[in-house]
């Protein structure tokens, strides 16, 4: 058992949480909050208990660099709607400054801040030591919150824990806790579903998964490296080419092993990344080459729908298409209400994801919506987190 924020006392100490913000947004507007609605009831807790609390999370791939379409600031502002208190933030290149420093100092019981994107500086995703300390002295307690990112060994969510006493926060207790329950023995058939667009992240975590599911469904941007894997014509689709020989041994490894792997039947193209391009549904041999994979088509919404339908225990991570697009939205609308009808325990993983369902209104049809995709996918494939693994065991 992991030690919870329940098991010490903050009154009057200076804690760090990490939690994960990285929230969909669509020109400079948070598009789906449930990230940070999650976090709240440790961030109550905190501040009731009277902790001054100090928060950080990161926003998208900045790469190491203070690019400011990836600040936090909207972060803060809603954090405070919903808190209906000042989340003081500055927004530092650096994350951690003199002035930072010195806000931090200042913090009194009861208040809170919230730091600039952590993955503005490159040592964040390095784990770099002396970056992790950095953080670790503005606090003398370290919560772990940040379910999203738990799958990273990066500063703020792994390193720190060098430097302060690490216990988790309450949604980082209720995700391992229901997924342990749903996926250790889950009721079979079980089926997991993936698309999105972090294939190179994704697509290395199905050699495990095989052995655990009966079925594995790819859509979205996963599918084109398989079928590049299988000859097939991809035009401009999105492809991640150090993984296609990969993709080939997979589909491999899941027909020895007895798995059934369905990838798409037909798909949506595009001529440009836009909602309003023009576009043809055909089928995957039949792609044109300078066009873009944008959805999977009908033939294949229905067939993954027919699978959904027989299983017993669904895992999905990762949209369909590009949901975001109203005009490519429909098959990942198709596999949501697939599952929102079935008896089927469900899970649905990721920030995108569970904005997806939440778009469409299917939300409360789903038994568990995870904060996290990735880091759910590598739970199931039996992994210790390590954002999970410093905590401290009670
Ligand atoms: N065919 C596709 N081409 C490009 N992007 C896609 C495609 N299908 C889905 N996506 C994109 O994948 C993104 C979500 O991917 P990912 O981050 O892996 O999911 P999650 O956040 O649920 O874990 C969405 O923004 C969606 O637009
Ligand atoms: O959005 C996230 O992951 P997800 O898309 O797998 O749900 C997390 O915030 C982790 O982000 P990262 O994949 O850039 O490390």
């Amino acid at each position: 058992m992991k030690k919870t924020i329940r098991d010490i006392d903050v009154k009057g100490k200076k804690v760090i949480a990490r939690c994960d913000f990285n929230v969909p947004m669509q020109e400079g507007r948070i598009t789906d909050d449930t990230r940070i609605r999650a976090a709240l009831p440790t961030i109550e807790y905190l501040l009731e208990h009277d902790a001054a609390l100090i928060l950080m999370s990161h926003m998208g791939r900045p790469k190491g660099e203070p690019k400011m379409e990836f600040t936090l600031a909207p972060v803060a502002e809603r954090l405070s709607e919903y808190l209906k208190k000042e989340v003081k933030f500055k927004s530092s290149p650096t994350v951690v400054d003199d002035e930072v420093k010195k806000m931090a100092e200042e913090l009194k019981p009861g208040e809170v801040m919230l730091l600039e994107n952590v993955r503005f500086r490159k040592e964040e995703t390095e784990n770099d030591p002396a970056f992790a300390k950095e953080l670790a002295s503005l606090a003398e307690v370290f919560v772990q919150e940040a379910f999203g990112t738990a799958h990273r060994a990066h500063a703020s969510t792994a390193g720190i824990a060098d430097y302060l006493p690490a216990v988790s926060g309450f949604l980082i207790e209720k995700e391992v806790k229901f997924l342990g329950s749903a996926v250790e023995d889950p009721k079979r058939p079980f089926v997991a579903i993936m698309g999105g667009a972090k294939v190179g992240d994704k697509i290395p975590v199905i050699r495990n998964l095989i052995s655990r599911v009966d079925t594995l469904i790819i859509g979205g941007g996963m599918a084109y490296t398989f079928y590049k894997a299988m000859g097939l014509e991809i035009g401009t689709s999105i492809l991640d080419a150090d993984n296609t020989k990969l993709a080939g041994e997979l589909m491999k490894q899941a027909e020895e092993a007895g798995v059934k792997m369905l990838l798409p039947v037909d798909v949506v193209c595009a001529a440009a990344f836009e909602n309003d391009a023009e576009t043809v549904t055909v089928d995957r041999d039949k792609m044109p080459a300078d066009m873009m994979g944008m959805d999977i088509g009908p033939k294949s919404a229905e067939l993954f729908a027919e699978e959904i339908g027989k299983a017993a225990t669904v895992v999905w991570n990762g949209p369909m298409g590009v949901f975001e697009m109203p005009n490519f939205a429909e098959g990942t609308k198709k596999v949501a209400e697939a599952l929102a009808a079935s008896d089927a325990i469900t899970v649905i993983g990721g920030g995108d994801s569970a904005a997806a369902v939440e778009q469409f209104g299917l939300a409360d049809k789903m038994t568990h919506i995870s904060t996290g995709g990735g880091a759910s996918l590598e739970f199931l494939e039996g992994k210790t987190l390590p954002g999970i693994a410093v905590i401290q065991d009670k």
